[in-house]
């Protein structure tokens, strides 16, 4: 067989590979959308899911065992609270229990009616090894659903793009030491200064350094870096009125300051100078819009540089913070960067007022976990 021809029949091979695959995981999106439409459970559907809820809590896992083969349903969350299988488990920090019902693949996320996850029982029930389980579990999953998607393709891309521009489109106003979009959801609060100052110190320690900020918002970092007298101080901004906040508080006529106007998308590739400190903070945008810029970092940072960036992940709850913080720190370490994150206590979001007129909170969590990246050492 010819090298081409060899080629072509590896080229068929996976094309069939690919095809079976997609229709493998269309025919599981099918059976859950199926399963989705099916409201409630039946008598017997209770009386089995009941009993291995009630067997879970025993630590009884040879009956969970029985009860699964008789088809009790393995994430039964018929209970008031709606809680699962894998919740009683983590809430009772049955190891046993949750290693096995993560075998038999219950997913780990699922909230119950207060949106409260399993992991989050391990935790406040301080079943350290339960949540220790399910956070790698919850690792895994998601380095698997990366994976899967980078074989099948993901739309994501395209709409996260969308809510980008949606948002640079949209109106904004400062109020109160806010700045808010049109929804009345908050895109930057004051409440976040404390991180700022500390994120400013990591990556700007000592005057004359160069330094970059993506993201102006109400420039709290940006006041913070001047204070260290950046011999350049560069700020990549894409929202118009932002824009225009920034040249009536005359940012552009600050000393070493440049202000690059647009998408941090378009901007990034046109900087030709290497930074001691990096920080990115953008909003209207998601994940991978993270990862892609964490990507553009090592052309930025300078070989001894800081690299930092806010860490709003999953913030309303703090399993999947952890979760995703570890994969993050994957993610840095795919590309030569170490990533250490320093815990500090915060609680300016707690206070009196802080969320008036604001449509949704976005931060409950007492601890912040600051992230500092550098490249791996050879
Ligand atoms: C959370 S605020 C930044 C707050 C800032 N760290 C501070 O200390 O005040 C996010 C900012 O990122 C800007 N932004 C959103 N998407 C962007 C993008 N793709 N490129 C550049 N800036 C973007 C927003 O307009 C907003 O000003």
């Amino acid at each position: 067989m010819s090298a081409v021809q060899e080629q072509e029949t590896k080229k068929q091979k996976l094309e069939q590979e690919q095809e079976a695959a997609q229709e493998t995981v269309q025919e599981t999106v099918e059976e859950i959308e199926q399963e989705e439409e099916e409201e409630g459970y039946t008598e017997e559907d209770l009386k089995l899911g009941h009993e291995l809820i009630a067997a879970v809590i025993a630590n009884d896992l040879e009956k969970a065992k029985a009860l699964l083969e008789q088809d009790a349903d393995l994430c039964f969350n018929g209970d008031d609270l709606g809680r699962t299988p894998l919740h009683h488990a983590a809430e009772h920090g049955h190891l046993d229990m949750v290693n096995w019902l993560i075998s038999e693949k219950h997913p780990y996320n699922l909230t119950d009616k207060n949106e409260v996850t399993a992991g989050e029982l391990a935790l406040k029930n301080n079943h350290e090894q339960v949540y220790k389980v399910l956070v790698d579990h919850g690792v895994r999953i998601e380095l698997l659903i990366r994976a899967m998607k980078k074989v099948f393709g993901d739309e994501g891309d395209d709409e996260n793009a969308i809510a980008n521009e949606a948002y640079l489109s949209q109106k904004l106003h400062y109020d109160d030491n806010k700045l808010m979009d049109e929804n009345n959801d908050a895109v930057m609060m004051g409440w976040e200064g404390p991180l700022m100052v500390e994120h400013a110190k990591v990556m700007c320690p000592k005057e004359g350094l160069n330094v970059i900020n993506v993201g102006f918002g109400l420039g709290l970092i940006d006041s913070e870096l001047q204070k260290y007298k950046p011999k350049n101080h560069y700020i990549i901004e894409a929202h118009p009125d932002v824009y225009a906040h920034m040249l009536e508080l005359g940012w552009d006529k600050k000393e070493g300051v440049k202000i690059l106007f647009g998408r941090w998308q378009d901007m990034v590739p046109t900087i030709d100078i290497q930074f001691d400190g990096v920080f990115f903070d953008t909003y209207g945008e998601f994940y991978d819009d993270l990862k892609a810029f964490h990507e553009c970092v090592p052309k930025m940072l300078h070989e001894n540089g800081v690299y930092t960036w806010f860490n709003g992940l999953g913030a309303t709850n703090q399993f999947f913070q952890d979760i995703y913080c570890e994969v993050s720190e994957i993610d840095l370490r795919e590309i030569g960067l170490s990533t250490e994150y320093i815990e500090m206590p915060i609680s300016t979001w707690a206070e009196q007022g802080v969320w008036d007129g604001v449509r949704q909170k976005y931060w409950v969590l007492d601890t912040y976990k600051l992230p500092i990246c550098k490249f791996l050492k050879q």
